[in-house]
């Protein structure tokens, strides 16, 4: 695995996401006006020709640059691979740099432009992917399509927007829907994106070296949800409705990932009420129950054998990169006194030995993986074999 490197000299960069009104002007426009002492760049992504946010942003001495060139996921990082190592020309101008991505792109590609091109990695480390959902159009966004579900579960930081239109009971709903579609990401409430700006910026959500969240939040959870095994359990998210009811959303779209689709597995739910097909697609689409964004949790108390358990992440990834959205986990490898925390973008791993396990500390090994098509019970048979009995 690729090792890290410091990230003090990098500037920070936050990929900012959320569908469509959720609040991502807002916030941008806090940012660039509220008196802060920092400098951002900010790298506005527009879906269709004209791009009317850049109108709406108003800039003192920041730059606002726009890329027009439609879908995200399809064409833009090569632009902006371009941008960002244009701006890192101007290195010392700016102290951060924020990518807000259109409300209809995958946040997936332009999070793994921070680990795939040399320059850019050298120059920038991605701080956080943070989404915006609008408390009040939740529901409706999550049945539009598969964005809204896709920007929840690639996030490290959600803000929960728009919290004076839905009532104290709503929004503890959409939270523990949240939580269930993503049990690592941190989340923060908000009115008109009201978040203080340093707890926003420069926080390190997608630092290795300080992924002790994934422990306490995940225990979190699991308190919340009460169904933990110890050794292996599941979240389903609640939002999308069983196939064949009204509300179901399929969630295989156009472009990226095609190789890896199951055209073998027919679902029934053609000409059924509620079925959605995506208005981006070129193809049928041939929905399976696992098509589900969902997430599996995974812990041992005993050590992982980490040469195995290597080994068992880089074959998972390259066979099921694709439907992975994100991967996080602090292990402890038999031997190492180390912990070996690694984390994922698709198939794309970044991880490394950190701090020493603290004296007296529960060495638990704990492993999150968000997706599609997550077979809980082969993770699990998997993590497993790589534990030292
Ligand atoms: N009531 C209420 N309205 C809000 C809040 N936050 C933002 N708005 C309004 O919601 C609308 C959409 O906000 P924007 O910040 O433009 O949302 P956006 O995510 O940039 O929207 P797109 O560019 O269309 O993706 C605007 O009219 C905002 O004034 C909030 O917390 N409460």
């Amino acid at each position: 695995m690729p090792d890290s490197a410091a990230t003090s000299t990098k500037t920070p960069v936050t990929v900012l996401t959320g569908y469509l009104g959720a609040g991502k002007t807002t916030l941008l426009n806090r940012i660039l006006t509220e008196n802060h002492g920092q400098k951002y760049a900010v790298i506005v992504n527009e879906f269709g020709e004209i791009g009317i946010d850049n109108d709406l942003i108003v800039g003192a001495d920041e730059e606002v640059f726009e890329m027009n060139n439609g879908c995200v996921c399809c064409t833009v990082r090569g632009d902006l691979i371009r941008i960002l190592s244009g701006l890192m020309k101007r290195k010392g101008k700016f102290d951060a740099i924020i990518v807000e991505t259109t409300g209809l792109a995958d946040p997936g590609p332009v999070a793994q432009t921070f680990f795939v091109d040399e320059e850019i990695k050298a120059k920038t480390y991605l701080d956080s992917v943070t989404t915006l959902v609008d408390a009040r159009h939740f529901d409706q966004a999550l049945k539009d399509g598969r964005e809204a579900k896709e920007q929840v579960a690639f996030a490290d930081h959600i803000i929960l927007n728009k919290t004076d239109l839905v009532s104290p009971e709503k929004l503890d709903e959409i939270e523990g829907r949240l939580k269930g579609l993503n049990p690592l990401a941190t989340i923060q409430r908000a009115h008109r994106s009201d978040v203080p700006i340093r707890t926003l910026l420069n926080q390190h959500r997608f630092d290795l070296s300080k992924m002790e969240q994934v422990e306490a939040h995940d225990h979190h959870h699991d308190h919340d949800h009460g169904h933990h095994d110890h050794h292996g359990h599941e979240h389903h998210h609640h939002d999308n409705p069983a196939h064949g009811e009204p509300g179901h959303v399929h969630d295989e779209h156009c472009g990226h990932d095609h190789h890896h689709h199951d055209h073998h597995n027919h679902g029934p739910a053609h000409g059924e009420a509620g079925h959605v097909h995506d208005e981006h697609c070129s193809h049928q689409i041939n929905p399976i129950h696992d098509e589900e964004i969902k997430s599996v949790s995974l812990s041992s108390e005993a050590p992982v054998d980490g040469v195995k358990f290597t080994k068992w992440l880089d074959k998972l990834l390259a066979e099921q990169g694709q439907d992975i959205l994100r991967a996080k986990g602090i292990l402890n490898v038999a031997g190492e006194e180390k912990r070996l925390v690694f984390q994922a973008v698709h198939m794309i791993l970044e991880g490394e030995l950190q701090q020493p396990w603290r004296e007296g500390e529960k060495r638990l090994s704990r492993a999150v993986f968000i997706g599609r098509r997550l077979d809980q019970a082969a993770l699990k048979a998997g993590f497993d074999a790589c534990v030292v009995q």
